[in-house]
């Protein structure tokens, strides 16, 4: 009963229907995984804490019950927004996803679990540039440096809404990399959350940052991006 690690974790109690999804999206993962490279992390146990665990503890840093909507950039196999959307299901959730396996994964895994969010198959910073100012909240686990994804998310931000950065443990690093692109982006990290995932599964330090005021002009062309970082 791997559920009970999240229930724990989150001090929620999951419902049958909740529980269910988690095992279908296990088994789902692991299917896929056999023909098409979703994911080194098979074992059971080990997806529930890596990937599903690691995902809902995002969820501590800001109260989610008035988060509304939701952008996830490079979602992969969905993480971290399907297993928010198990555990929070009044979640509208947009995934923008530039690699076609993992959009059919995701559009196959709505099926299979019976839920629905936006796949959007795009660069997110292309993607970015004509959805500006619409999200409650954006994040991105395992996408890129701090300094380039705020770049590609603050800008869908609606003005106090909150991007989320779940890192490891060169978190400081990163942060000190981004400390301009905060400023020109208008945004300020307000919590950082650091534990240990549990059965020595890995260092997190969760950045929560929230978006103060408009900005425009961002995000650049991804050559100039990449060419000149902020
Ligand atoms: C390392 S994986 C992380 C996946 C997932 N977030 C996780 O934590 O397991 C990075 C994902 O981002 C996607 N990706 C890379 N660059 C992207 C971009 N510019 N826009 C959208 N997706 C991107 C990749 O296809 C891949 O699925």
């Amino acid at each position: 009963m791997n559920s009970h690690l999240i229930e724990k974790a989150l001090k929620i109690k999951l419902n049958q229907d909740q529980i269910e999804k988690f095992q279908k999206y296990y088994k789902h993962l692991v299917d896929f995984n056999t023909h098409t490279n979703l994911t080194r992390i098979t074992d059971e146990k080990e997806v529930y804490i890596k990937h599903f665990l690691d995902s809902v503890l995002i969820s501590n840093l800001v109260d989610f019950n008035e988060i509304n909507t939701i952008c996830d950039m490079g979602a992969g196999a969905g993480f971290p927004s399907v297993p928010l959307l198990i555990v929070f299901p009044h979640l509208k959730v947009t995934i923008v996803e530039s690699q076609i396996k993992r959009v059919k994964f995701l559009n196959e895994l709505q099926e299979i679990l019976g839920i629905t969010f936006e796949v959007v198959h795009e660069r997110a910073e292309v993607y970015a540039k004509n959805n500006l100012n619409k999200f409650d909240c954006v994040t991105a686990r395992a996408l890129g440096e701090l300094n380039l994804i705020l770049e590609y998310g603050i800008p869908m931000l609606k003005v106090n809404g909150y991007f989320i950065a779940p890192k490891g443990s060169k978190y400081q690093e990163e942060i000190a990399h981004a400390q301009n692109a905060l400023k020109v982006l208008q945004s300020e990290i307000v919590k950082i959350s650091t534990f240990d995932l549990i059965e020595e599964s890995g260092f997190r330090a969760n950045i929560l940052i929230k978006k103060r005021a408009h900005v425009s002009g961002y995000p650049r062309e991804y050559a100039r991006i990449v060419k000149k970082p902020l």
